[in-house]
């Protein structure tokens, strides 16, 4: 079992000296989903690359999201329902109950445009959540999750799954509000992260693009992509 707290030991870097589980470890999780797409990996180089500048960088997040959207909504739930083609009457399928989006913001913003796209009518529940980057604790700021609720399914999205202390604090606080099933929706974890969220939850399926190496001592992914908010919104 891994320690709750990124914090540890006297030293300054908030991660050094943890230790962090190998990715072998964590590929054996039971509800973990990692993307073995070809254009994810296309998209994905795309957006890991420095060069990239935060216009093609949004672009890249939300085409990424819509691809996860797709790979994510593959056991949801359908109605059958009778209806009307120009030539005969035939069944038709949709999506039973509703479905709803967190963003995790800033960062998930972008995540969840690209879900919108695949699936329109969802509803958007934001949540702010800010990482000290001292202490790598996160902090809630924005709360507009709403008190009736009646959804199938809300997917926390958030592009970056570090040590996990959003997620985990993200998927408490929708608990809280009573949904029948949750899922998190990253685009890179580390394996750290990744562990700490599985543990935490393991009741929740997590589907993410890619499987990075480890977290460094600031607690930054590697190789990663840098800060996913900064490189959406420009503001280096
Ligand atoms: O797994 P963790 O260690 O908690 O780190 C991941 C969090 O850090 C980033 O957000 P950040 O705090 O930078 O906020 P931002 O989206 O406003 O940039 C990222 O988008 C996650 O929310
Ligand atoms: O590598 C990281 C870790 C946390 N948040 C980011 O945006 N990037
Ligand atoms: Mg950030």
């Amino acid at each position: 079992m891994l320690g709750t707290s990124p914090q540890g030991g006297k030293s300054k870097l908030p991660m050094q000296g943890i230790p962090q589980p190998s990715r072998e470890e964590v590929l054996k999780l039971p509800r973990v989903h990692i993307s073995t797409h070809p254009v994810m990996a296309h998209k994905m180089t795309l957006l890991r690359n420095k060069n990239t500048p935060p216009p093609q960088f949004y672009q890249l997040v939300k085409e990424i999201g819509a691809l996860l959207a797709y790979e994510s909504t593959e056991t949801l739930s359908l109605e059958s329902s009778t209806i009307e083609t120009p030539l005969q009457s035939t069944t038709g399928y949709r999506l039973a109950g509703g479905i709803g989006v967190t963003p995790i913001l800033r960062a998930g913003l972008g995540l969840a445009e690209g879900f919108r796209q695949v699936i329109p009518d969802v509803q958007v529940w934001h949540l702010g959540l800010r990482r000290d980057e001292e202490t790598l604790q996160a902090m809630e700021y924005y709360n507009r999750l709403p008190h009736q609720v009646d959804l199938q399914v809300v997917y926390a999205v958030d592009p970056m799954l570090a040590t996990g202390g959003s997620a985990i604090d993200a998927i408490n606080i929708l608990k809280r509000r009573g949904i029948p099933r949750l899922s998190y929706l990253g685009i890179i974890a580390a394996p750290y992260g990744l562990m700490r969220l599985a543990q935490a939850h393991p009741d929740i399926d997590i589907y993410v693009a890619e499987l990075d190496e480890a977290l460094n001592d600031n607690g930054y992914i590697i190789p990663g992509l840098g800060d996913a908010g900064d490189r959406q919104f420009g503001t280096f």
